[in-house]
């Protein structure tokens, strides 16, 4: 993301939290992660409902939708409001659009897209600032989709613990999680995958507060301590993370779409429902430098 798109009505609406909403509505679904909004339809949005939507996003990390009704232009022209659309690096897309990722599980499949805890893409330079999923089929139950506030895991640390973890970086890499991983929908291996260096402890660009940014799927090792030590604070921050206390849960229906920041919330996804079918499409908008 380019520096000037920092400016603007994005520092503005962040600066505004605590006044109420005017042009949608914004019902918690917990006091530190989730909300889910009303009032707004994504294929028409005014300039002010996009600034709350803005807002929305940066205070509550995740935001639903429910009943929209997107062709996939439009899908894509809502995400491209919030920058320029990255591209997946291994997953399948809709015929024609490389921006458009498939998310499915049906009867045949023998995985589901994020079954595990992770921040989508970490292992590019610059992973993605967010993820528009827009379930289009899924079951009457079942595959909810869990998330959790990084910055509410980094706050119930110790003051020795983020002592510990200050300057330290960890290694994300996507050879272990991509390789192999679409070859049944067909899609043909890389050579190779992405593998980034981030800081264990990040600052979100908009709102400055900081966020634990390791996880499950993508960091393999924090660096400058020794194997064991890294292997023994990863799974110890793993462990934490994951606690009830920090997360929420999306019961989709047929035509939610949920948007959510990776910067400072991980996700991760139930495949409960084998072997009935859930389908629908991600659209990515790409992110910074974590610093
Ligand atoms: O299917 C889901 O609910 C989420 C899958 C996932 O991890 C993603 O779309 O990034
Ligand atoms: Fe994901």
């Amino acid at each position: 993301m380019s520096l000037s798109a920092l400016s603007g009505p994005r520092i503005r609406s962040i600066t505004e939290a605590g006044l109420p909403y005017e042009t949608i509505t914004v019902e918690k679904l917990t006091p530190l992660i989730g909300a889910e909004i009303g009032g707004a339809d994504l294929a028409r949005l005014s300039n002010r409902q996009m600034d709350e939507i803005h807002r929305a996003l940066a205070e509550n990390l995740v935001i639903f939708f429910r009943d929209q009704h997107l062709t996939q232009e439009q899908h894509l022209e809502f995400g491209r409001q919030f920058g320029e659309l990255h591209l997946h690096p291994a997953a399948p897309h809709e015929p024609g659009h490389p921006e458009l990722m498939i998310i499915k599980a049906d009867e045949n499949s023998v995985r589901a897209n994020g079954e595990g805890w992770h921040s989508d893409v970490s292992c590019d330079e610059e992973p993605p600032m967010g993820s528009i999923l827009y379930i289009k089929e899924c079951p009457p139950h079942g595959g909810d989709t869990l998330f959790a506030s990084m910055y509410a895991a980094y706050d119930a640390l110790s003051d020795r613990m983020k002592a510990y973890l200050e300057g330290l970086t960890a290694i994300h890499s996507g050879e272990h999680v991509y390789r192999g991983m679409f070859a049944k929908e067909g899609v043909a291996d890389k050579p190779s995958y992405p593998k980034a260096v981030h800081p264990v402890v990040r600052t979100h660009p908009m709102t400055g507060k900081k966020a634990l940014y390791v996880n499950r799927g993508f960091t393999t090792r924090i660096l400058g301590i020794p194997v064991d030590e890294s292997e023994g604070i990863l799974r110890y921050l793993y462990e934490h993370m994951e606690n009830p206390l920090f997360q929420c849960r999306f019961r989709w229906q047929p035509n939610s779409v949920a948007f959510w920041d990776n910067r400072c919330a991980q996700h991760r996804a139930m495949w409960d429902y084998w072997p009935q079918r859930r389908y629908g499409n991600r659209v990515t908008v790409k992110g910074e430098r974590p610093v």
